[in-house]
């Protein structure tokens, strides 16, 4: 019989609990005892209603307070000298110290998992570590969920994707390590054998990358080494794309099962089908666990019988593609949900009764599943014939969009001497990303509006209030380009897609972007098009306050793209371009009313890289025509800015360049400027903002840091291509830093001054 299988469930829970309960405890609102009591409700709700919708393989142990990655370099005994820990169970305090930093301690660096918009935290290794277990998660609660009771598959981040999603202090390769974590996860899988546990669920993300030889070595000592001692069935999970070139390599570990993600990855079925051994049990990721779209059950069902007719059932599992952590919990929350676009969407839940009605299907045929299979039907139906999503006016302006249009009038020395000539800035010119502090109040009063408890009128009076004080601030404190404060959004890709046709919002449908952060993506499920202009109002009114020059700020079009979820019946490349032009309407908007700089900002253009290096080349070349679409109509006098942090650069620098902004601002405080080095070594044409102050961090920076940053960044850049601004927007901080880092900033800017 087909098993219905999950991978991963979200944490969050329905109304986002998890969130409420951390940011009370991290307030000395809620105990640990509180907290942990909070985390056992949510997850006993989550397992029972897995099975609820008739999944057999419900996942345990992927549940976690901050990170999974953190909770596996906890578990192992990989935490860094001086957080508190010295053996056994890791402590709340210890580990949210390495989560969120405490006083003196930095907290882990995070960064992007693959290609999401979820973050980890990279375990801080070092050569010749010794790892130790100090406590058996999944073994944990696979017993808290058989107390209820619930039968579990624990789910373990595999040996190999834990040290190479790691870093080294000494520079060694993490995975020198792997002799030393295996011990450590062979007596987690003794341990779970002998708890009578079944199946194990081995996740090992990094299958889907390129991967050097050392590495596919790696993975082939690994699992022979955990073959040979006692361990449940495992189960190993390939997620994120295609297994490619990997495939021999994975088809060949002893292991009972192999999950493949045939969402991402379905150009592997046929290789996966003639390479697998007939007592592999093979996993079929077929339900999408990265977007929102509902599964053409009949298209389905049709693959996985060709998979039956090769292999028969009897070692099949139907799964999603991968963990649900990246989608919202439950479609039935959406009251507000235009109906047509509802019918289109399966959440978190949702997927699951997908799941279990391929499986049901396949077993049983499909009159066991006619009712799911008719609703499926009128969906996929629904949704190719929908006038709304397919808007001849959208196509036709695309179609008559020509190559001239992604050019800027004059080359970047001419647009350089006319924007000097019209902005005459200081030397080190001083500006800040655009964000200031969404305030509880600012939040109150959006919440109100929403509400209906505060006009429009009223709201808009208190966002002019608060962009009027702002303007009035960064004159005092001496800044030069100024910014309005993005008081006025909500989330820097929400607050676009609510003004653009072609998009649909939730009321609930928040998925976790790092601790407690949540962010609720737009549903991109139409024809793209601008019907009104979407920041100009606000822009024309912080200018007309001043006389310094005012930043108009947008959202650019990879980032509006990566940070939704998209429709999947066109290509990505053509709904970015829909979303570029409607932005490239604004930008000239801007221009026209006077604004004389506009930021484009793209902190996910690196996330939008492909995680195999053969289709990078394909993605670059239309994510930088699609920047270059939106910003390429204005005069040379208009001075074009983007931003980007999160980003490691050196791969893409050439990419970077041929975006032709006018200026680029980038994170680099934390890296001390060695980011930069990208940058002089590519020898990049245009200015340069790089951050001097990790916005991240509670921390004010002094004066004298900031000056040294930045004296470190004129070895690396000609000090007139060079300007000062923080490392991101300011939305997550407070005003008592932000008034202290700024004015230190614009000190360190007039420092470099005098000196030059
Ligand atoms: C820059 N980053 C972003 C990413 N992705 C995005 N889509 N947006 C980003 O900015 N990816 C990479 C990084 C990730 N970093 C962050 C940083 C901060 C957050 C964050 O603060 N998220 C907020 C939610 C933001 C939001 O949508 N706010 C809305 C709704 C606020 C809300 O929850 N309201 C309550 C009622 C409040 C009240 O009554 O007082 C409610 O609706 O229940 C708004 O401001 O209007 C978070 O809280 O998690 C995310 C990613
Ligand atoms: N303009 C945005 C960029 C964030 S990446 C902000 O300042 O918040
Ligand atoms: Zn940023």
């Amino acid at each position: 019989m087909t098993i219905a299988s999950n991978l991963g469930f979200p944490r969050i829970g329905h109304r986002r609990e998890l969130k409420a309960a951390l940011e009370r405890h991290w307030a000395g609102e809620l105990d640990a005892p509180g907290l942990a009591a909070i985390g056992r409700d949510l997850r006993a709700r989550h397992w029972k209603l897995q099975g609820g919708h008739g999944i057999s393989h419900v996942p345990s142990g992927e549940f976690s307070f901050y990170d999974h990655v953190l909770d596996t370099a906890c578990m192992l005994g990989a935490i860094p000298p001086g957080y508190g820990w010295s053996d056994g169970p890791v402590s709340p305090a210890t580990y949210f110290a390495l989560a969120r930093g405490a006083q003196g301690l930095p907290a882990l660096e995070m960064t992007k998992w693959f290609d999401t918009n979820y973050h980890y935290l990279v375990p801080r290794l070092h050569g010749g570590q010794r790892f130790a277990l100090t406590e058996n998660r999944p073994l944990a609660q696979f017993r808290e969920a058989a107390s209820l009771p619930l039968r579990t598959r624990p789910v373990l981040l595999g040996p190999v994707s834990f040290l190479m999603l790691g870093k080294t202090t000494d520079g060694s390769d993490p995975l020198d390590l792997l002799d030393g974590v295996l011990p450590v996860y062979a007596r987690i899988l003794r341990e779970l054998a002998e708890a009578n546990v079944a199946w194990v669920q081995i996740d090992e993300p990094v299958l889907a990358l390129d991967l050097p030889q050392r590495a596919k070595a790696a993975l082939g000592h690994a699992y022979a080494v955990l073959h040979q001692g006692p361990a449940p069935e495992i189960l190993l999970a390939s997620y994120f794309g295609p297994l490619g070139d990997t495939l021999a390599t994975a088809a060949a570990l002893p292991v009972a099962a192999l999950h493949l993600d045939l969402v991402r990855g379905a150009t592997d079925l046929d290789a996966a089908l003639a390479a697998l051994p007939a007592e592999r049990w093979l996993s079929l990721g077929v339900v999408d666990g990265r977007n929102v779209w509902r599964n053409d059950l009949r298209a389905t069902l049709g693959l996985l019988r060709r998979v039956a007719d090769r292999r028969g059932t009897r070692r099949l599992m139907v799964a999603p593609s991968c963990s649900l952590l990246h989608v919202p919990l439950d479609l039935r929350q959406e009251t507000r949900l235009d109906p047509e676009v509802k019918g289109w969407l399966a959440f978190a839940e949702q997927k699951l009764d997908e799941v279990a009605a391929l499986a049901r299907g396949l077993d049983e045929g499909d009159a066991a599943i006619a009712a799911q299979l008719a609703a499926s039907d009128a969906a996929v139906r629904a949704r190719r014939a929908s006038t709304a999503a397919h808007r001849a006016e959208v196509r036709e302006r695309l179609a008559a969009a020509v190559p001239e249009m992604e050019t800027r009038a004059s080359p970047f020395p001419q647009r350089q001497a006319a924007q000097r000539h019209r902005l005459g800035l200081p030397p080190f010119p001083t500006t800040t990303i655009g964000s200031f502090p969404q305030t509880a109040e600012v939040r109150r009063a959006r919440a109100a509006l929403g509400r209906g408890e505060l006009t429009a009128d009223a709201y808009e009076r208190r966002v002019e209030g608060w962009i009027a004080e702002a303007v009035r601030w960064q004159e005092d404190t001496g800044l030069d380009v100024l910014v309005h404060g993005e008081f006025e959004r909500n989330d820097m890709v929400k607050y676009f897609a609510e003004q653009l046709d072609g998009y649909a919002f939730t009321q609930h449908g928040w998925v976790q972007s790092y601790g407690s952060r949540c962010v609720a993506p737009p549903i991109l499920w139409g024809d793209v098009s601008r019907p009104r202009p979407m920041t100009l109002r606000w822009s024309a009114y912080a200018q007309s306050l001043t006389r310094r020059p005012m930043k108009g700020m947008l959202t650019g079009p990879v980032t509006m793209l990566q940070w939704s979820f998209v429709r999947d019946d066109l290509p990505r490349e053509t709904v970015c371009r829909q979303i570029a032009l409607a932005l490239r309407d604004e930008v000239l908007d801007l221009e026209t009313a006077g604004i004389p700089v506009i930021q484009i900002d793209e902190p996910a253009f690196r996330e939008g890289l492909p995680l195999r290096r053969a289709e990078r080349a394909a993605y670059l070349r239309w994510a930088i025509a699609c920047f270059r679409l939106a910003a390429g109509g204005v005069r040379d006098e208009t001075q074009i800015h983007t931003h980007m942090c999160y980003s490691e650069f050196n791969d893409i620098i050439d990419a970077i360049a041929a975006m032709d902004a006018d200026v680029i601002s980038i994170e680099t405080t934390r890296s001390d400027m060695e980011l930069l080095r990208v940058f002089a070594d590519f020898a990049y044409p245009n200015e340069i903002g790089p951050g001097v102050w990790d916005i991240h961090s509670p921390r004010v920076p002094s004066p004298e840091e900031m000056a040294t940053l930045l004296q470190h960044a004129t070895a690396a850049i000609p000090p007139d291509r060079l300007w000062v601004n923080p490392d991101c927007g300011l939305k997550t901080r407070g005003w008592t830093e932000v008034r202290a880092a700024l004015a230190n900033l614009v000190a360190a800017a007039r420092t470099l001054r005098a000196a030059t």
